[in-house]
């Protein structure tokens, strides 16, 4: 009967419209392109070529500053194609030359020498990743085998969980705390110039899985009144870059203890909280990955245990620009 259905299905396609539902399939199948190119404008620096050749490029300028392999050089004018018509780089025809030039977003790509307040190249090999994706590939496996039900995708695709992974890669672990230390400084640069008032009051704070302290560092900076602290796993903690400001740094597990503090701060990426990344109808999908990629997501409820077990008395969320939350604790 069900191989009736389908070849009367088949049957009732035209040719044209199986050659479209084909392309759509392959579409899908295809759009990862985007985000494989995007990488490798990342770590070929071609934002970097554009910017030190004066702000505007040819293939041929770009050939010899990113030390293009000669063979390639049709390759390179293909994958400068599918950054152009993604809008991470310009394109004008200067007399009958390509010429390429940065857009708003591949500034953001710009290196600087890790000096510069608006700069998302590390973050960008962190989310762009093939570590992440594949996590994404195991969804299958995460949703139906027994063994994997208390897992996050992470481990099931890679058998240890991301931070795991971290603690005994120092290459893996060195990108990623620098992706959180950029990321930090574009959403504090937001944060402190549109809901700075959430700050105000406070004695003391302590920033929760806070990485290297970039958030803490920034509010410390702008509130020299507000006693900072930075709580995330030893080793995190322990390569944390040496600070001069009023910060102090505490490693430990967040689920066995969290220092006192008038606000705990929960930080994650403002555009990952504010969910605009990622188009409406697969927010549900990519808000699932966010909770259990990395295991330490949790919802609200889960939460208020936590602080809870830690002898915090009593809170209230505040979500800061629609992101995830500063958490206000009364001890
Ligand atoms: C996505 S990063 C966010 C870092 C920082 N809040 C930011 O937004 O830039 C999550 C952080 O949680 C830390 N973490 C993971 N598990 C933890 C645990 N059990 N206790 C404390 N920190 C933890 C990780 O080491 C990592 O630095």
């Amino acid at each position: 009967m069900a191989q009736r259905v389908q070849e009367g299905d088949e049957q009732m396609m035209s040719t044209d419209d199986l050659i479209q539902t084909q392309i759509e399939l392959y579409h899908h199948c295809f759009s990862f392109i985007k985000t494989t190119a995007l990488r490798a404008a990342t770590d070929l620096c071609i934002s970097d070529a554009i910017h030190r050749n004066g702000g505007a490029a040819t293939l041929s300028d770009l050939a010899l500053n990113i030390r293009l392999h000669p063979t390639k050089l049709s390759h390179l004018r293909r994958l400068m194609r599918v950054l152009t018509v993604s809008g991470i780089f310009a394109v004008e025809d200067r007399n009958g030359e390509a010429m390429y030039t940065l857009t708003r977003v591949s500034r953001l790509l710009l290196n600087g020498g890790g000096e510069r307040t608006h700069a998302l190249s590390q973050m960008v090999r962190v989310l762009a990743n093939p570590l992440a994706v594949a996590s994404h590939f195991s969804i299958h496996e995460w949703f139906t085998v027994e063994q994997a039900a208390a897992m996050t995708p992470f481990e099931v695709a890679h058998g240890c969980t991301r931070w795991e992974m971290i603690a005994n890669d120092a290459k893996d672990g060195s990108v990623f705390n620098a992706a959180m230390v950029e990321d930090s400084r574009v959403a504090m640069d937001i944060i402190l110039k549109e809901s700075c008032g959430v700050f105000h009051g406070i004695s003391s704070l302590v920033d929760v899985g806070g990485g290297h302290g970039a958030a803490a560092a920034a509010i410390a900076m702008a509130f020299p009144n507000i006693k900072c602290t930075v709580m995330d796993l030893p080793h995190i903690i322990a390569e944390a870059p040496a600070t001069n400001s009023n910060i102090q740094f505490v490693g430990g597990d967040l689920f066995e203890f969290i220092p006192a503090a008038d606000v705990v701060l929960l930080k994650v990426a403002v555009g990952i909280g504010s969910k605009e990344i990622v188009p409406k109808e697969m927010q549900l999908l990519f808000d699932v990955f966010m909770m259990y990629i990395d295991g330490i997501e949790r919802e609200e409820h889960e939460w208020k245990k936590i602080f809870l077990e830690a002898g915090f008395s009593d809170y209230k969320i505040t979500p800061v620009l629609g992101a995830r939350s500063i958490i206000e604790v009364y001890p």
